[in-house]
């Protein structure tokens, strides 16, 4: 721990809510980080076939993705002591921008077609879900937390499939190093300590609310990860 700082904060790398979470639902977060598909990616057996149905459904859910990190922004520029918070996510925005370019491109690699997909029923009830919690009433401590397990379950599972004992196919290694790669890594870092910042001011009510709201995530990206089955 470096110096008083991040303990005042509730950035503390481990005794956070956050951490503690993790902790508690290790088993329903591995779930989401250690699915099938992702595993099946790192032993090479991945079903290609899977994989594009996957590239797909995600395209369109990192457009319905986009719309909630604006409603997160704007939560955080009102929350006046949170003008880091919105640097943080302003940049985030900024790279969900360069994603949906390299979306393109994938696409067009693999040859597939976006502009002709719809999305699966999994994808739907996760976008109205997102949908839910851009709404004015939810407090910015539940909206930065879910933005946070977001990220994280996919940074978590891509992270896994470039370990050294991998033997995830060459094809694949670029998608993984999107979210997998290091700089990636740190950014979701930075948002768990916005999330554990929040959590350490906010009532009881709020950090209930956003537990089961973190369970939710997870639920949905299991959900998610389902899809690429077909
Ligand atoms: C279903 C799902 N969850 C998380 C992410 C990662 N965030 C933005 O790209 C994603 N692309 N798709």
């Amino acid at each position: 721990m470096e110096g008083g700082e991040s303990k005042k904060d509730g950035g503390d790398e481990c005794g956070g809510t956050i951490e503690i979470w993790l902790r508690k639902h290790a088993l329903n977060f591995t779930r989401a980080t250690r699915h099938p598909f992702i595993l099946s990616i790192r032993d090479g057996s991945v079903d290609i076939a899977s994989f594009k149905r996957w590239l797909e459904q995600d395209y369109l859910f990192v457009r319905a993705f986009v719309a909630f990190a604006a409603s997160v922004l704007i939560k955080a520029c009102k929350e006046s002591e949170n003008g880091s918070d919105m640097e943080v996510l302003l940049q985030g925005i900024s790279a969900l921008s360069d994603e949906l370019a390299w979306f393109k491109s994938e696409a067009e690699k693999w040859g597939v077609s976006l502009s002709g997909v719809s999305p699966q029923p999994a994808n739907l009830s996760y976008c109205r879900f997102l949908d839910s919690l851009m709404s004015q009433e939810v407090e910015y401590t539940v909206a930065i937390t879910a933005f946070w397990a977001i990220e994280t379950v996919y940074q978590d599972s891509f992270a896994y499939c470039l370990e050294v004992e991998s033997k995830t196919p060459h094809e694949l290694k670029e998608t993984c190093k999107r979210w997998g790669n290091a700089a990636f890594g740190h950014y979701c870092r930075t948002l768990q300590k916005m999330a554990n910042r929040q959590l350490h001011k906010a009532p009881g009510d709020v950090i209930k609310k956003t537990e089961a709201t973190f369970l939710q995530v997870l639920d949905k990206e299991i959900d998610f990860w389902n899809m690429s089955h077909g």
